[in-house]
């Protein structure tokens, strides 16, 4: 099969990502768990910016083993020559030169004649081959320069010492389908590319970056620039893991090979997130928290049956925990009844079907069912009927002192009034009701959650309570904060109480 080498660009280009800049020590230890993800290359940096990343680059020269390591520099001397120092200890080096060579970017940013960029961009090629033999050349905004030109310039360029030429798609302008005719041509055009590596280098622009670097290896390039997460200058370049992860999952169709290990893609992407701060959106493929987790009842029950039923890719071949069965309002009982075995719960088939339909109705109002709804719900339906307290809130006070007064009812009929000051309304109101009921109970766990929108939302209490040892659990619903806190807390001190 034919081998795709990985050139991984998330320590430079993905640095490029607006508010992103990575210290030294983090820039080395994202290099060194590249190398574990075994990329071919890692672009460590561009030394010519700033002394830290001269020196990031030099200390990945000299501790990163594995991949070659790449240096970027302009067609400039003094940018080849910081490139070559940085780069002197390591064990494999690559100087990465480039120019542009569309009209707007040569005529506007330039300022120089094609000439001009054709005989810079060999000077510099020649000049790099004083550091290594490894040579890349870019055209930057080859996408959008003139065809016979890019013919031109990389021949040139390979005539001068260029060991990759690499086709960038700078602005993220080009199709699938253009890309491939592009690299068509230059392959069928360029004379003299005898062992000469096609690389291609995609931003996200239009949302194609990934899309065009499977056009571009289809076409024969040999060589992908990728950043971990796709994150980079604007909207990104291509996702290394999502092109690997595609290049694997269709590789009856592709039939190219890369040297990836796997399993290393969950870690990597972890790591780069929390290092850069760029978060990965919960839909992103490959890498999301949403890309192997299922919601809704058929594909739950799909997945339960036959994992491949609703996913192409083995997400544990990828060094994730497995797939997820998340709850929600589209789930089926499939699925609910293989959470309430995991929570260790066993019901009785009239018992189920009343959880599952409260289940529902909760689901349909609350935006994430956790395991302790879950548990609420099941304990809610199992004591229905059963209740015995009943309590009402009569008077709640708020200050630096607050007051509750409570009445509570049992049997039906009996009551008793309670009242407490505490330094918070709540904590008066449990103390009232405990007053009431000459209760002991320590609360252990108060969470308030808005399960739905606007100024009439309805809040959920939830509370862990601890009687004699014991956890109790209870919830309450109410537009109503306190009158909801009250439920939840009478919710469970009638499962103590049973
Ligand atoms: C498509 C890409 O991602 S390219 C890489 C982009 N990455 C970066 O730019 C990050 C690092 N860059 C930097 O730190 C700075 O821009 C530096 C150190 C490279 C240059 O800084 P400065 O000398 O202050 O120049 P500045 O960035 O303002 O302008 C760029 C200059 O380089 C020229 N230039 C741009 N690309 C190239 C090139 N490939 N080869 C030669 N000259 C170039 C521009 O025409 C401009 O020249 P001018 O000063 O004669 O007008
Ligand atoms: C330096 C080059 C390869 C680049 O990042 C681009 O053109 O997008
Ligand atoms: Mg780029």
């Amino acid at each position: 099969m034919r081998r795709i080498k990985i050139f991984d660009t998330t320590l430079r280009d993905g640095e490029q990502t607006p508010g992103v800049s990575l210290t030294v020590e983090e820039k080395v230890e994202i290099a060194k768990q590249l190398a574990r993800l075994n990329v071919d290359i890692i672009e460590a940096g561009f030394p010519i910016s700033s002394p830290g990343e001269f020196e990031a680059v030099s200390r990945i020269a000299r501790e990163v083993e594995g991949p070659t390591i790449a240096a970027l520099a302009r067609a400039v001397k003094k940018d080849i020559d910081r490139a070559g120092e940085a780069l002197k200890d390591a064990e494999k080096k690559r100087i990465h030169t480039f120019i542009a060579t569309s009209q707007i970017h040569m005529k506007y940013k330039l300022r120089k004649s094609p000439e001009e960029v054709r005989k810079l961009a060999v000077e510099a090629v020649e000049y790099a081959t004083k550091y290594t033999d490894d040579i890349e050349f870019s055209a930057e905004d080859a996408t959008r320069s003139d065809w016979d030109f890019l013919v031109e310039i990389y021949e040139a360029v390979i005539d001068a010492g260029a060991t990759t030429i690499n086709i960038p798609d700078t602005v993220g302008y080009t199709t699938p389908e253009e890309f491939y005719e592009l690299i068509r041509y230059l392959k069928k055009n360029i004379t003299n590319l005898n062992g000469v590596t096609i690389s291609v280098h995609c931003h996200d622009d239009l949302g194609l970056a990934v899309a065009n670097s499977l056009s571009a290896i289809r076409a024969g390039a040999n060589q992908v620039e990728v950043t971990v997460n796709g994150i980079g200058e604007r909207a990104g370049n291509a996702a290394l893991e999502e092109v690997v992860v595609a290049l694997d999952t269709r590789k009856d169709f592709y039939k190219v090979e890369t040297g990836i290990n796997l399993s290393e893609i969950a870690r990597t992407s972890r790591l780069v997130a929390h290092l850069t701060g760029i978060e990965v959106p919960p839909n992103k493929a490959v890498v999301g928290a949403n890309a192997f987790a299922h919601e809704s009842g058929i594909h739950q029950d799909g997945v339960l049956k036959e994992r491949t039923t609703y996913e192409i890719i083995d997400p544990k071949k990828l060094g994730f925990s497995g797939s997820k069965i998340v709850l929600g309002k589209h789930s089926g009982r499939h699925a609910f009844r293989k959470k309430l075995e995991e929570l260790g719960y066993k019901l009785n088939e009239e018992e189920f079907e009343r959880a599952f339909a409260k289940f529902k109705e909760v689901a349909d109002r609350k935006k994430g069912i956790t395991d302790l709804d879950i548990e609420a719900i099941i304990q809610e339906e199992l004591g229905k009927g059963r209740e015995k307290y009943h309590v009402e809130v009569l008077h709640v006070t708020s200050g630096k002192i607050s007051t509750a007064t409570v009445r509570v009812y049992w049997n039906g009929t009996e009551k008793i009034e309670a009242s407490w000051s505490k330094n918070g309304p709540i904590d008066a109101l449990f103390s009232a009701i405990n007053k009431a009921l000459n209760l002991d109970c320590r609360l252990k766990e108060y969470r308030v959650t808005s399960v739905t929108s606007g100024r009439d939302a309805l809040g959920e209490v939830l509370v862990r309570i601890e009687h004699n040892g014991e956890i109790y659990v209870g919830r309450g619903l109410s537009t109503d904060i306190i009158e909801a806190s009250a439920q939840a807390y009478l919710n469970a001190v009638n499962r103590i109480r049973r």
